[in-house]
């Protein structure tokens, strides 16, 4: 038996409010997966009820639409950037004060949480729209759904879930989680033990992977260091650089990545479906962000050209393969007086270049005759319709 049963057996009344936050596979007794928790659920000999956010479910009495950013963590600052780029600066006047407001957004409330918290409070009904890696919302979401991505991409906090094992010892030779699975060594009596903060996902992936006798074991972070501490031989944690992993003689393996996450948009479908104003809010920030983070990957590019007419010089841009712009090049003719008479002998061309192509987009400018080529970022690019906003009014049937 594991410790969690152990503890939830003793303390019967916390028991129930408990289990929400365990993963579903290991609510069945059957299961040869068990968690190591160092949690005391009883203080005393008196029961403690958890709960998980709203106790009295009040929370469509409220007018105001709530937004929840990371209070802390990595995501925060880069969360707080992202906002300040699309015009949406947060306003809080206290670094300890964990509410704050959009002056641009009027009715919104900014709560800041930390990230498992937020999608915790998505699901109870007392936040409606967040900002968390996509990690935490299918760690803590744990399908859910009440939860809905709104922007799936946000651009920061990249990293993926992965499964690592040693690089040493009886792993030397072990390359895949097939080759893992089928190691004579793990029977009923000495499971794979893992380490893992992810006491959801983790054990969802090993035993959909083949991986019959796991034991998991978990921790708040400096998880790398378990294997070789003896703890444990695996370990289920983000990586981004992989240069933590390296650092503790750990591999990640083939078929080992769990998830790729980075930084998403998530709101409570019923918050969407039932809050005054929730839509119009969701559709302006969705926007903002699809304009803004479009706009990152490209440059504006203004360069003179020679020609005989607007056609002529476009037929010659439009021969190249890097020069097509997003919706074709902007041709306007630039007038001088010569010999006394107004002409266009020259024109000025505006297009837009993705940034990986900015040389070679240059080179082939110059190729068909360009010349004073000015290059500047751009802020937004605004589309006449979002493709997600088409997205998200049919996953909420509308
Ligand atoms: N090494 C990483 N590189 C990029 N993004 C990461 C990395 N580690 C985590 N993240 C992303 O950032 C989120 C927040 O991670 P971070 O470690 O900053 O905060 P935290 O885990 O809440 O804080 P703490 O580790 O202090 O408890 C993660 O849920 C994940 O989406
Ligand atoms: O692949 P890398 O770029 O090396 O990053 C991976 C590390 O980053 C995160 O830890 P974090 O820095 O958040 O510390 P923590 O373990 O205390 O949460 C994660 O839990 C890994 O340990
Ligand atoms: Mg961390």
């Amino acid at each position: 038996m594991s410790l969690i049963q152990t503890s939830l057996q003793q303390c019967p009344a916390s028991a129930t409010a408990f289990s929400q936050f365990l993963p579903s596979p290991l609510s069945h007794s059957s299961t040869k997966f068990s968690v190591r928790f160092n949690v005391s659920c009883c203080i005393s000999s008196s029961p403690v009820t958890i709960v998980n956010g709203n106790v009295d479910v009040k929370s469509a009495d409220r007018n105001e639409i709530r937004l929840g950013l990371p209070s802390k963590g990595r995501m925060a600052t880069d969360t707080l950037d992202l906002l300040k780029d699309c015009q949406l600066s947060v306003r809080q006047l206290n670094p300890r004060q964990y509410v704050a407001d959009i002056p641009q957004l009027s009715n919104v409330e900014v709560w800041f949480q930390r990230p498992k918290d937020i999608v915790r409070k998505l699901v109870a009904g007392d936040l409606d729209l967040g900002i968390v890696g996509l990690d935490i919302v299918s760690e803590f979401g744990q399908g859910n759904e009440d939860l809905v991505l709104v922007h799936d991409e946000l651009a920061y906090g990249d990293c993926r879930l992965s499964l690592a094992i040693p690089k040493y010892g009886i792993f030397e030779k072990i390359n895949s989680v097939k080759e893992l699975a089928q190691m004579p060594q793990w029977t009923a009596e000495k499971p794979l033990r893992v380490a893992t903060g992810f006491t959801y996902l983790g054990p969802k992936f090993l035993k959909e992977n083949g991986l019959e006798h796991v034991v998991f074991s978990t921790a708040d972070g400096a998880l790398e260091a378990a294997p070789a501490m003896g703890i444990a031989d695996a370990i289920v944690d983000l990586v981004s650089s992989g240069t933590t992993l390296k650092e503790n003689n750990l591999k990640e393996i083939e078929g080992g990545v769990l998830l790729e996450s980075q930084a998403v948009l998530v709101a409570s479908k019923k918050s969407l479906l039932e809050r005054k104003g929730l839509l119009d809010i969701t559709h302006e920030v969705l926007e903002r962000f699809e304009a803004h983070l479009r706009a990152l990957g490209q440059f504006t590019v203004v360069a003179n050209m020679r020609g005989s007419s607007a056609e002529e010089v476009s037929e010659r841009i439009l021969s190249q393969p890097s020069l097509a712009g997003l919706q074709g090049p902007t041709v306007s003719p630039v007038f001088r007086k010569i010999d006394g008479r107004v002409k266009a002998d020259y024109y000025a061309i505006v297009i837009c270049v993705p940034k990986k192509q900015l040389y070679k987009s240059v080179q082939q400018l110059r190729a068909i005759g360009g010349s004073g080529v000015l290059v500047s970022p751009l802020t937004y690019i605004f589309d006449e319709e979002t493709p997600r906003w088409r997205e998200l009014l049919s996953k909420l049937g509308l």
